[in-house]
């Protein structure tokens, strides 16, 4: 950071402030010169001391999985949205909280000023991640996943991980080798440093569900006093990750998530409406999109929420009819979409306050032959009730009847496996404008998303400050 025009934000005691003492608060206030992509985090929600966790543990820490492209947010947004047509391509690091490496082999299209330092393992940002264990205790690892592509899966070697919490929703305990995570998840596991403490041990996140050729991240568990630099005896890749294409194993992960007992939200037995998304990829005006029922989603230039509230009529198409289905009937899913062409919208759903909805997320065949994708869809400002996957295509009147009534959990973002489905329920009940969308960056921006409005009239008066933009200008 240059702290261009605000030299007094710079930060150093003595030089161009006074220190800041305990207890005293300072806010730095200045302009992001180097970091075009934004900044990310976690942010850490602890219980009040008088709800107790049902399991204990030794020590809290964070994993942050993450990607990484070398080419920039608006050269990738560029060939996305270009005739003909620029994949952004697979990352090429994967991270763990941050640091990661690549194979300089594999990438060409890297200019060199930045492959000479980045390539150099030297080079203090290709350190590795290094978690150090007391023998015996138990930790608790916070996994969370932002990546912009990529689907994970993460593991410890020699180590099982108890998977006991998934986006912020206590599950019944159950030990997996690899935990899948996908771009928008976050699960909490049990680590118990319980092996041979003489040697380190490969953390590692890898790359599934995509034919990948990214190295994956690693990162070193390091039993206390083992050094922290001392590399684990073994080689590098030998955690073992099923292949990309094993849906199974992931889908097997995906069931075995219920909710723990003592801490299930009762779901609501009927559902007011059901609303089936067919997700494909399409194609509008020959550029390539993804679309919901065949409409790709785009933003408005005035906010949704500021156009509701102010009744700006034109702001953006209030008309649309939200298609709640697909010709289910008569559409291949395991074949490209006969008739590509899709639509464009920023129309929204509007859902009766407080109505319980079901969505069903039926995936389908690209636009390429034989290919189906992941998708980990996101809802905001509610959990939902995952009710059940399936393969293949979603049968009305069959398929409700297998859902998981008893114990289903609540997440925020899940995934729908290729040539699968995936069925929610929610509830209704914030009032306000919602995004409910694929997690991969690039597919949102393609049009891989909805937006739901209900009970925009039990929102009070608007900030000013979200205003600015379209017709909010003034
Ligand atoms: O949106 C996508 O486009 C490419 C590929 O389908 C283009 O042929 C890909 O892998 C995606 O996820």
């Amino acid at each position: 950071m240059f702290q261009i025009g605000t030299p007094w934000f710079d930060g150093v005691e003595g030089v161009t402030q006074c220190p800041i003492l305990p207890g005293e608060v300072f806010i730095y206030q200045f302009v992001v010169d180097r970091r075009e992509s934004g900044l990310i985090g976690m942010i850490q929600v602890s219980p009040p001391a008088t709800e107790p966790e049902p399991f204990t543990y030794d020590y809290d820490r964070n994993f942050l999985l993450t990607d990484w492209y070398h080419k920039s947010m608006s050269e990738k947004a560029t060939g996305l949205a270009s005739i003909p047509f620029k994949w952004v391509g697979e990352p090429q690091s994967l991270m763990i909280q941050g640091r990661g490496r690549f194979n300089c082999s594999n990438n060409l299209t890297t200019p060199p000023s930045l492959v000479s330092g980045v390539c150099n393992v030297s080079n203090a940002d290709c350190s590795r991640f290094i978690l150090t264990v007391i023998p015996g205790k138990t930790y608790r690892l916070r996994i969370g996943s932002l990546t912009a592509l990529s689907a994970l899966s993460f593991q410890i070697e020699g180590h099982n991980l108890t998977v006991v919490e998934a986006d912020g929703h206590y599950v019944e305990p159950f030990t997996v080798k690899n935990l899948f995570v996908y771009s928008g998840e976050t699960y909490s596991v049990l680590l118990k440093a319980d092996q041979n403490p003489r040697r380190n041990y490969w953390i590692t996140s890898s790359i599934v569900s995509r034919p990948a050729t990214t190295p994956p991240a690693t990162a070193v568990l390091n039993y206390y006093p083992n050094h922290p630099r001392r590399r684990p005896p073994t080689s590098e890749s030998s955690n073992i990750v099923p292949e990309w294409n094993d849906t199974r194993s992931r889908l097997a992960q995906s069931l075995a998530i219920k909710a723990r007992r003592g801490f299930i939200h009762a779901l609501p037995e009927n559902s007011d409406k059901v609303i089936v998304l067919l997700n494909t990829q399409n194609e509008v005006n020959g550029y390539r999109r993804w679309s919901v029922n065949n409409v790709s989603y785009h933003h408005p230039k005035t906010p949704y929420l500021i156009a509701l509230k102010q009744n700006l009529t034109n702001a953006f198409d209030w008309r649309f009819t939200a298609p709640e289905n697909y010709d289910s009937r008569n559409y291949d899913i395991f074949a490209k979409p006969l008739n590509a062409n899709a639509t464009t919208s920023d129309g929204i759903y509007r859902l009766r306050f407080n109505s319980t909805v079901d969505v069903i997320l039926q995936n389908a065949n690209t636009m390429n032959a034989n290919n189906s994708e992941t998708h980990p869809w996101h809802l905001h400002g509610h959990d939902f009730w995952v009710l059940g996957y399936g393969e293949g295509k979603f049968n009305e009147s069959e398929d409700p009847k297998r859902y998981n009534r008893v114990d289903p959990i609540k997440k925020n973002t899940v995934a729908v496996q290729p040539f699968g489905w995936t069925a929610l329920r929610f509830r209704a009940d914030n009032p306000g404008v919602w995004s409910f969308h694929c997690h991969i960056e690039s597919h949102f921006f393609m049009g891989m998303g909805i937006v739901f409005e209900s009970g925009i009239d039990k929102v009070s008066s608007l900030p000013s400050s979200i205003m600015g933009c379209g017709q909010t200008k003034r």
